[in-house]
């Protein structure tokens, strides 16, 4: 299982420190949405700049015009681009075309998408290269929000998929053994007294 870092910070250069910090330990570095609206495509530039070797994630939450907008982050440096998996199949499509393009892949992100189990399999069918089982900041604050759900839809979905949604070290290996390709840990990260010790003990607790 990789492990993906989640950049939920607002400026360049806090995500180029943060990434400084903590890219020995992780295999994604995610710029997360707020930063790209906070920043523009030019984050993503400056992070893959900063990391070649590195995969890069640009978290654009596609809704509408999913080639353009795929098209946009991928000549700005993006490997991989969330497009929302509540969007048509069109968008998804038209991603999925700016992908082959460029030679890079499109993840579907599940966030309120009622059935993910559905919606991820028809997403695969698309073209994804994985898809998100992902619950929001929003609902992570929700009283009665529980990290399982989201776990069995991923297992039960059998396809390939990463998942977000409060990811910390007390839950990572529940991740891994749902079947996990990539666990995305945000909060658990940036908001660490100590980044980059928290990343390394995030990917320790991957077998
Ligand atoms: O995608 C995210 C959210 O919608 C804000 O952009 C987060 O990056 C994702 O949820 C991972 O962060 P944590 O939930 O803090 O681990």
């Amino acid at each position: 299982m990789k492990l993906q870092v989640a950049m939920d910070v607002v400026t360049t250069d806090a995500a180029l420190a943060l990434a400084a910090q903590v890219a020995p330990h992780v295999d994604i570095i995610e710029l997360g949405t707020p930063l790209i609206k906070a920043e523009g495509l030019r984050a993503v530039t400056a992070i893959k700049a900063a990391h070649p070797d590195k995969t890069v994630f640009a978290d654009l939450k596609t809704m509408d015009a999913g080639e353009l907008e795929a098209d946009l982050a991928f000549t700005a440096g993006a490997d991989l681009v969330t497009v929302l998996g509540a969007a048509g199949d069109s968008t998804i499509a038209g991603a999925v075309a700016a992908a082959k393009k460029h030679g890079k892949g499109v993840v579907v992100d599940l966030i309120g998408v009622a059935d993910k189990v559905t919606r991820a399999r028809e997403v695969t069918e698309l073209g994804a290269a994985f898809v998100e089982m992902h619950a929001g900041l929003d609902e992570q604050a929700e009283p009665g929000f529980s990290l399982a759900t989201l776990l069995n839809q991923g297992e039960t979905a059998r396809v390939p998929f990463s998942l977000a949604g409060g990811v910390s070290i007390a839950t990572i290996a529940s991740v891994q053994r749902a079947g996990a390709s990539v666990a995305v840990a945000g909060g658990a990260i940036y908001g660490a007294e100590d980044p980059a010790a928290a990343a390394r003990a995030l990917r320790a607790a991957i077998i």
